[in-house]
């Protein structure tokens, strides 16, 4: 059932106001032929009614050859914005944008986040918005586990499955996604919950197991018989299994691009608003899976971009039951996330 106007505006005034709009900010709602708009007509009279100048700018859609199905996060790293100085201009002299379009990990993206403008992007279905309002509880409980991952140079990743990761890390910034944008400067999606790094070049190895129940974005489908990677130098190199291996294989060997089995950010879920189960009951158009990016105690393995190397290939492949250690420290175990009072520090903690 569609979310009421009443409701969509009162979410995004809180949202908002978390990300500090108020009188006197210019607000700029980003938007293309893509975007969703109860979503931009919630978000600008809440920011109007906040007090913030509100403006609006539609740019070409973003479409890309290698785009099937319409979610924008199946192919990554370019936007119209990329080659668009008006667009630029506009978004550097806005003290907040709110992203319609799917801007991640696009050049331009980038560019206009270091002019000290702040991105918030909302794509999602307005009731998965609404089901994870963001708190500042979650920007606590994201921010004590982005310090626990930034204090480590080493991560491992285990599951029953067979799952046995080893990587580098401290390379790479770590991404910590609570849902909103409360400094200059900074990214955020709204709905998430989660922390993501990329390993350091070249050093991810060992085995990924994907399990029944695992779940391939923007497949949008829940992994029905086993996979077997093998990672060696920050690649995959192998993939062994039946249909899910096969159909796998084949989407990645469509891109053409040696870049496309990478391995990328790594980290793991934190909202325990999200639920594994969710995508389950949607078709593959009205959402692009951020519960099951964000469900609490995941292992977000993800696939493509990485520190260096650019692909328009990329996964994010939320796992069931794993073990997240760093520097030998359990993150989560067994899928279940540590309290940061219980954690304990350094590789005596295995
Ligand atoms: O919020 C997101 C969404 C997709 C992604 O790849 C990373 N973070
Ligand atoms: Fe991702």
């Amino acid at each position: 059932m569609p979310v009421s106007d009443t409701r969509s505006t009162a979410m995004w005034r809180e949202v908002l106001e978390l990300s500090e709009v108020g009188p006197g900010q210019n607000v700029l709602l980003l938007t293309s032929a893509n975007s969703n708009p109860l979503l931009i007509d919630a978000a600008g009279r809440a920011a109007a009614a906040l007090g913030a100048t509100v403006s609006r700018l539609d740019i070409e859609p973003n479409w890309d050859l290698f785009e099937v199905g319409s979610d924008p996060t199946v192919v990554s790293g370019q936007s119209p914005i990329d080659r668009n100085p008006m667009a630029l201009a506009a978004m550097k002299a806005a003290d907040l944008v709110v992203d319609f379009v799917f801007l991640l990990f696009t050049p331009g993206q980038k560019e206009v986040l270091a002019s000290g403008t702040r991105i918030l992007l909302a794509y999602d279905a307005p009731e998965v918005l609404a089901r994870i309002v963001p708190t500042r509880e979650d920007r606590r409980r994201v921010l004590a586990a982005k310090a626990a991952y930034a204090a480590g140079s080493t991560m491992r990743v285990t599951s029953p499955a067979g799952t046995d990761l080893h990587a580098r890390i401290g390379q790479y910034p770590i991404t910590a996604e609570y849902g909103f944008v409360d400094e200059p400067g900074r990214w955020d999606h709204w709905p998430s919950g989660f922390v993501a790094r990329l390993t350091d070049d070249e050093t991810a190895h060992g085995r990924v197991v994907l399990a029944p129940g695992d779940i391939i974005l923007p497949f949008k489908s829940y992994v029905q018989t086993a996979i077997a990677l093998t990672i060696e130098a920050g690649f995959i190199t192998r993939i062994e299994g039946g249909l899910d291996a096969d159909f796998l294989r084949s989407y990645l060997d469509g891109f053409r691009d040696p870049n496309a089995y990478g391995v990328s950010h790594l980290g793991w879920g934190l909202q325990p608003r999200a639920r594994w189960t969710s995508l389950g009951l949607y078709d593959k158009h009205p959402t692009i899976g951020m519960e099951a990016r964000a469900f609490y105690g995941n292992f977000l393995f993800s696939t493509g971009p990485s520190g260096k190397h650019r692909t328009p290939a990329h996964l994010d492949i939320p796992m069931r039951g794993c073990s997240f250690y760093v520097d030998g420290a359990p993150m989560v175990v067994d899928g279940d996330v540590i309290p940061e009072d219980q954690r304990v520090a350094g590789a005596t903690a295995q």
